[in-house]
């Protein structure tokens, strides 16, 4: 495939490397916004992790050129419905996920199963707790706001809230330490006991590996989809 990344920082750079020893050629890197730069014609598939100011444009530059993207960028969310409105009017392919690794999303499917398992039990409180590297620029983090959605979906909550949240509020907490790669925690606490179950990332390769994989899935289609079409997790 001939790649256009967007963004070119820490996972636009890893995601390069995995690209290309699996066969595939970057013919683009866009880092600071010159999209005018790139010949649409020469490009099959564009990645697009750059920052929640750009993604938007980005994204609605690659569709209206008939290049499909891929899009890892959080933080941007608030306006996911045009993006989708806009791949369906240009008949475009388009796929975002909040987390590209197989682990993260095998602990999205866990945390619905205990949510549904936790609904009728009201002695527990839930929280979230992420844990990223102090360069990152948007909290809660995208894979914390997913892995909210997902209690939210099979439990009587009825908002998340970042830091202290009221009676039905799931509260999550955002911590930049270092340089933490992404670890999620999700607790259900009562005066008794705690559940919990964690994910930790030990580096990014997990995240631009899955990107990789997304992006070959992706080629060829038409429509909007999510990594749980990948993995035919759903
Ligand atoms: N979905 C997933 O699995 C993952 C998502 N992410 C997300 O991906 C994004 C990027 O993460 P990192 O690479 O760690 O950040 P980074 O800060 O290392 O890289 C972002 C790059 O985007 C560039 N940029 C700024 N304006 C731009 C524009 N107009 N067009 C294109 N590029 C522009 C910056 O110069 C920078 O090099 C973040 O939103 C992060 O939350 C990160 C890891 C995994
Ligand atoms: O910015 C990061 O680094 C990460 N961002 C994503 C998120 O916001 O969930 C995914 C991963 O946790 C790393």
């Amino acid at each position: 495939m001939r790649i256009a990344l967007f963004g070119y920082g820490k996972m636009g750079k890893m995601i390069e490397g995995i690209a290309m020893k699996r066969g595939h050629e970057i013919k683009a890197r866009i880092d600071m916004g010159n999209l005018e730069d790139i010949d649409f014609r020469e490009i099959d598939i564009a990645i697009d992790f750059s920052v929640p100011e750009a993604a938007v444009t980005n994204i609605e530059k690659a569709l209206e050129n008939d290049v499909p993207v891929v899009s890892g960028t959080t933080g941007w969310l608030d306006q996911y419905s045009h993006i989708v409105k806009r791949c369906n009017e240009l008949e475009g392919a388009f796929l975002y996920a909040s987390n590209f690794s197989l682990g993260v999303n095998i602990f999205f499917a866990l945390n619905e199963f205990l949510a549904q398992k936790m609904a009728p039990l009201k002695q527990y409180e839930v929280s979230i707790e992420e844990i990223h590297h102090t360069e990152k620029q948007d909290a809660p983090s995208g894979t914390a706001i997913t892995i909210a959605e997902g209690i939210l979906e099979n439990s009587d909550y009825t908002h998340w809230k970042l830091g202290n949240a009221r009676e039905g509020e799931i509260p999550i907490t955002s911590k930049r330490i270092g340089d933490y790669a992404g670890t999620h925690t999700v607790d259900y606490d009562s005066s008794i006991d705690q559940i919990r179950i964690q994910h930790t990332a030990h580096s990014r390769q997990g995240f631009a590996e899955g990107a990789v994989i997304a992006a070959e899935w992706l080629l060829g289609k038409k429509g909007v989809f999510s990594m749980q079409d990948v993995l035919n997790l759903g």
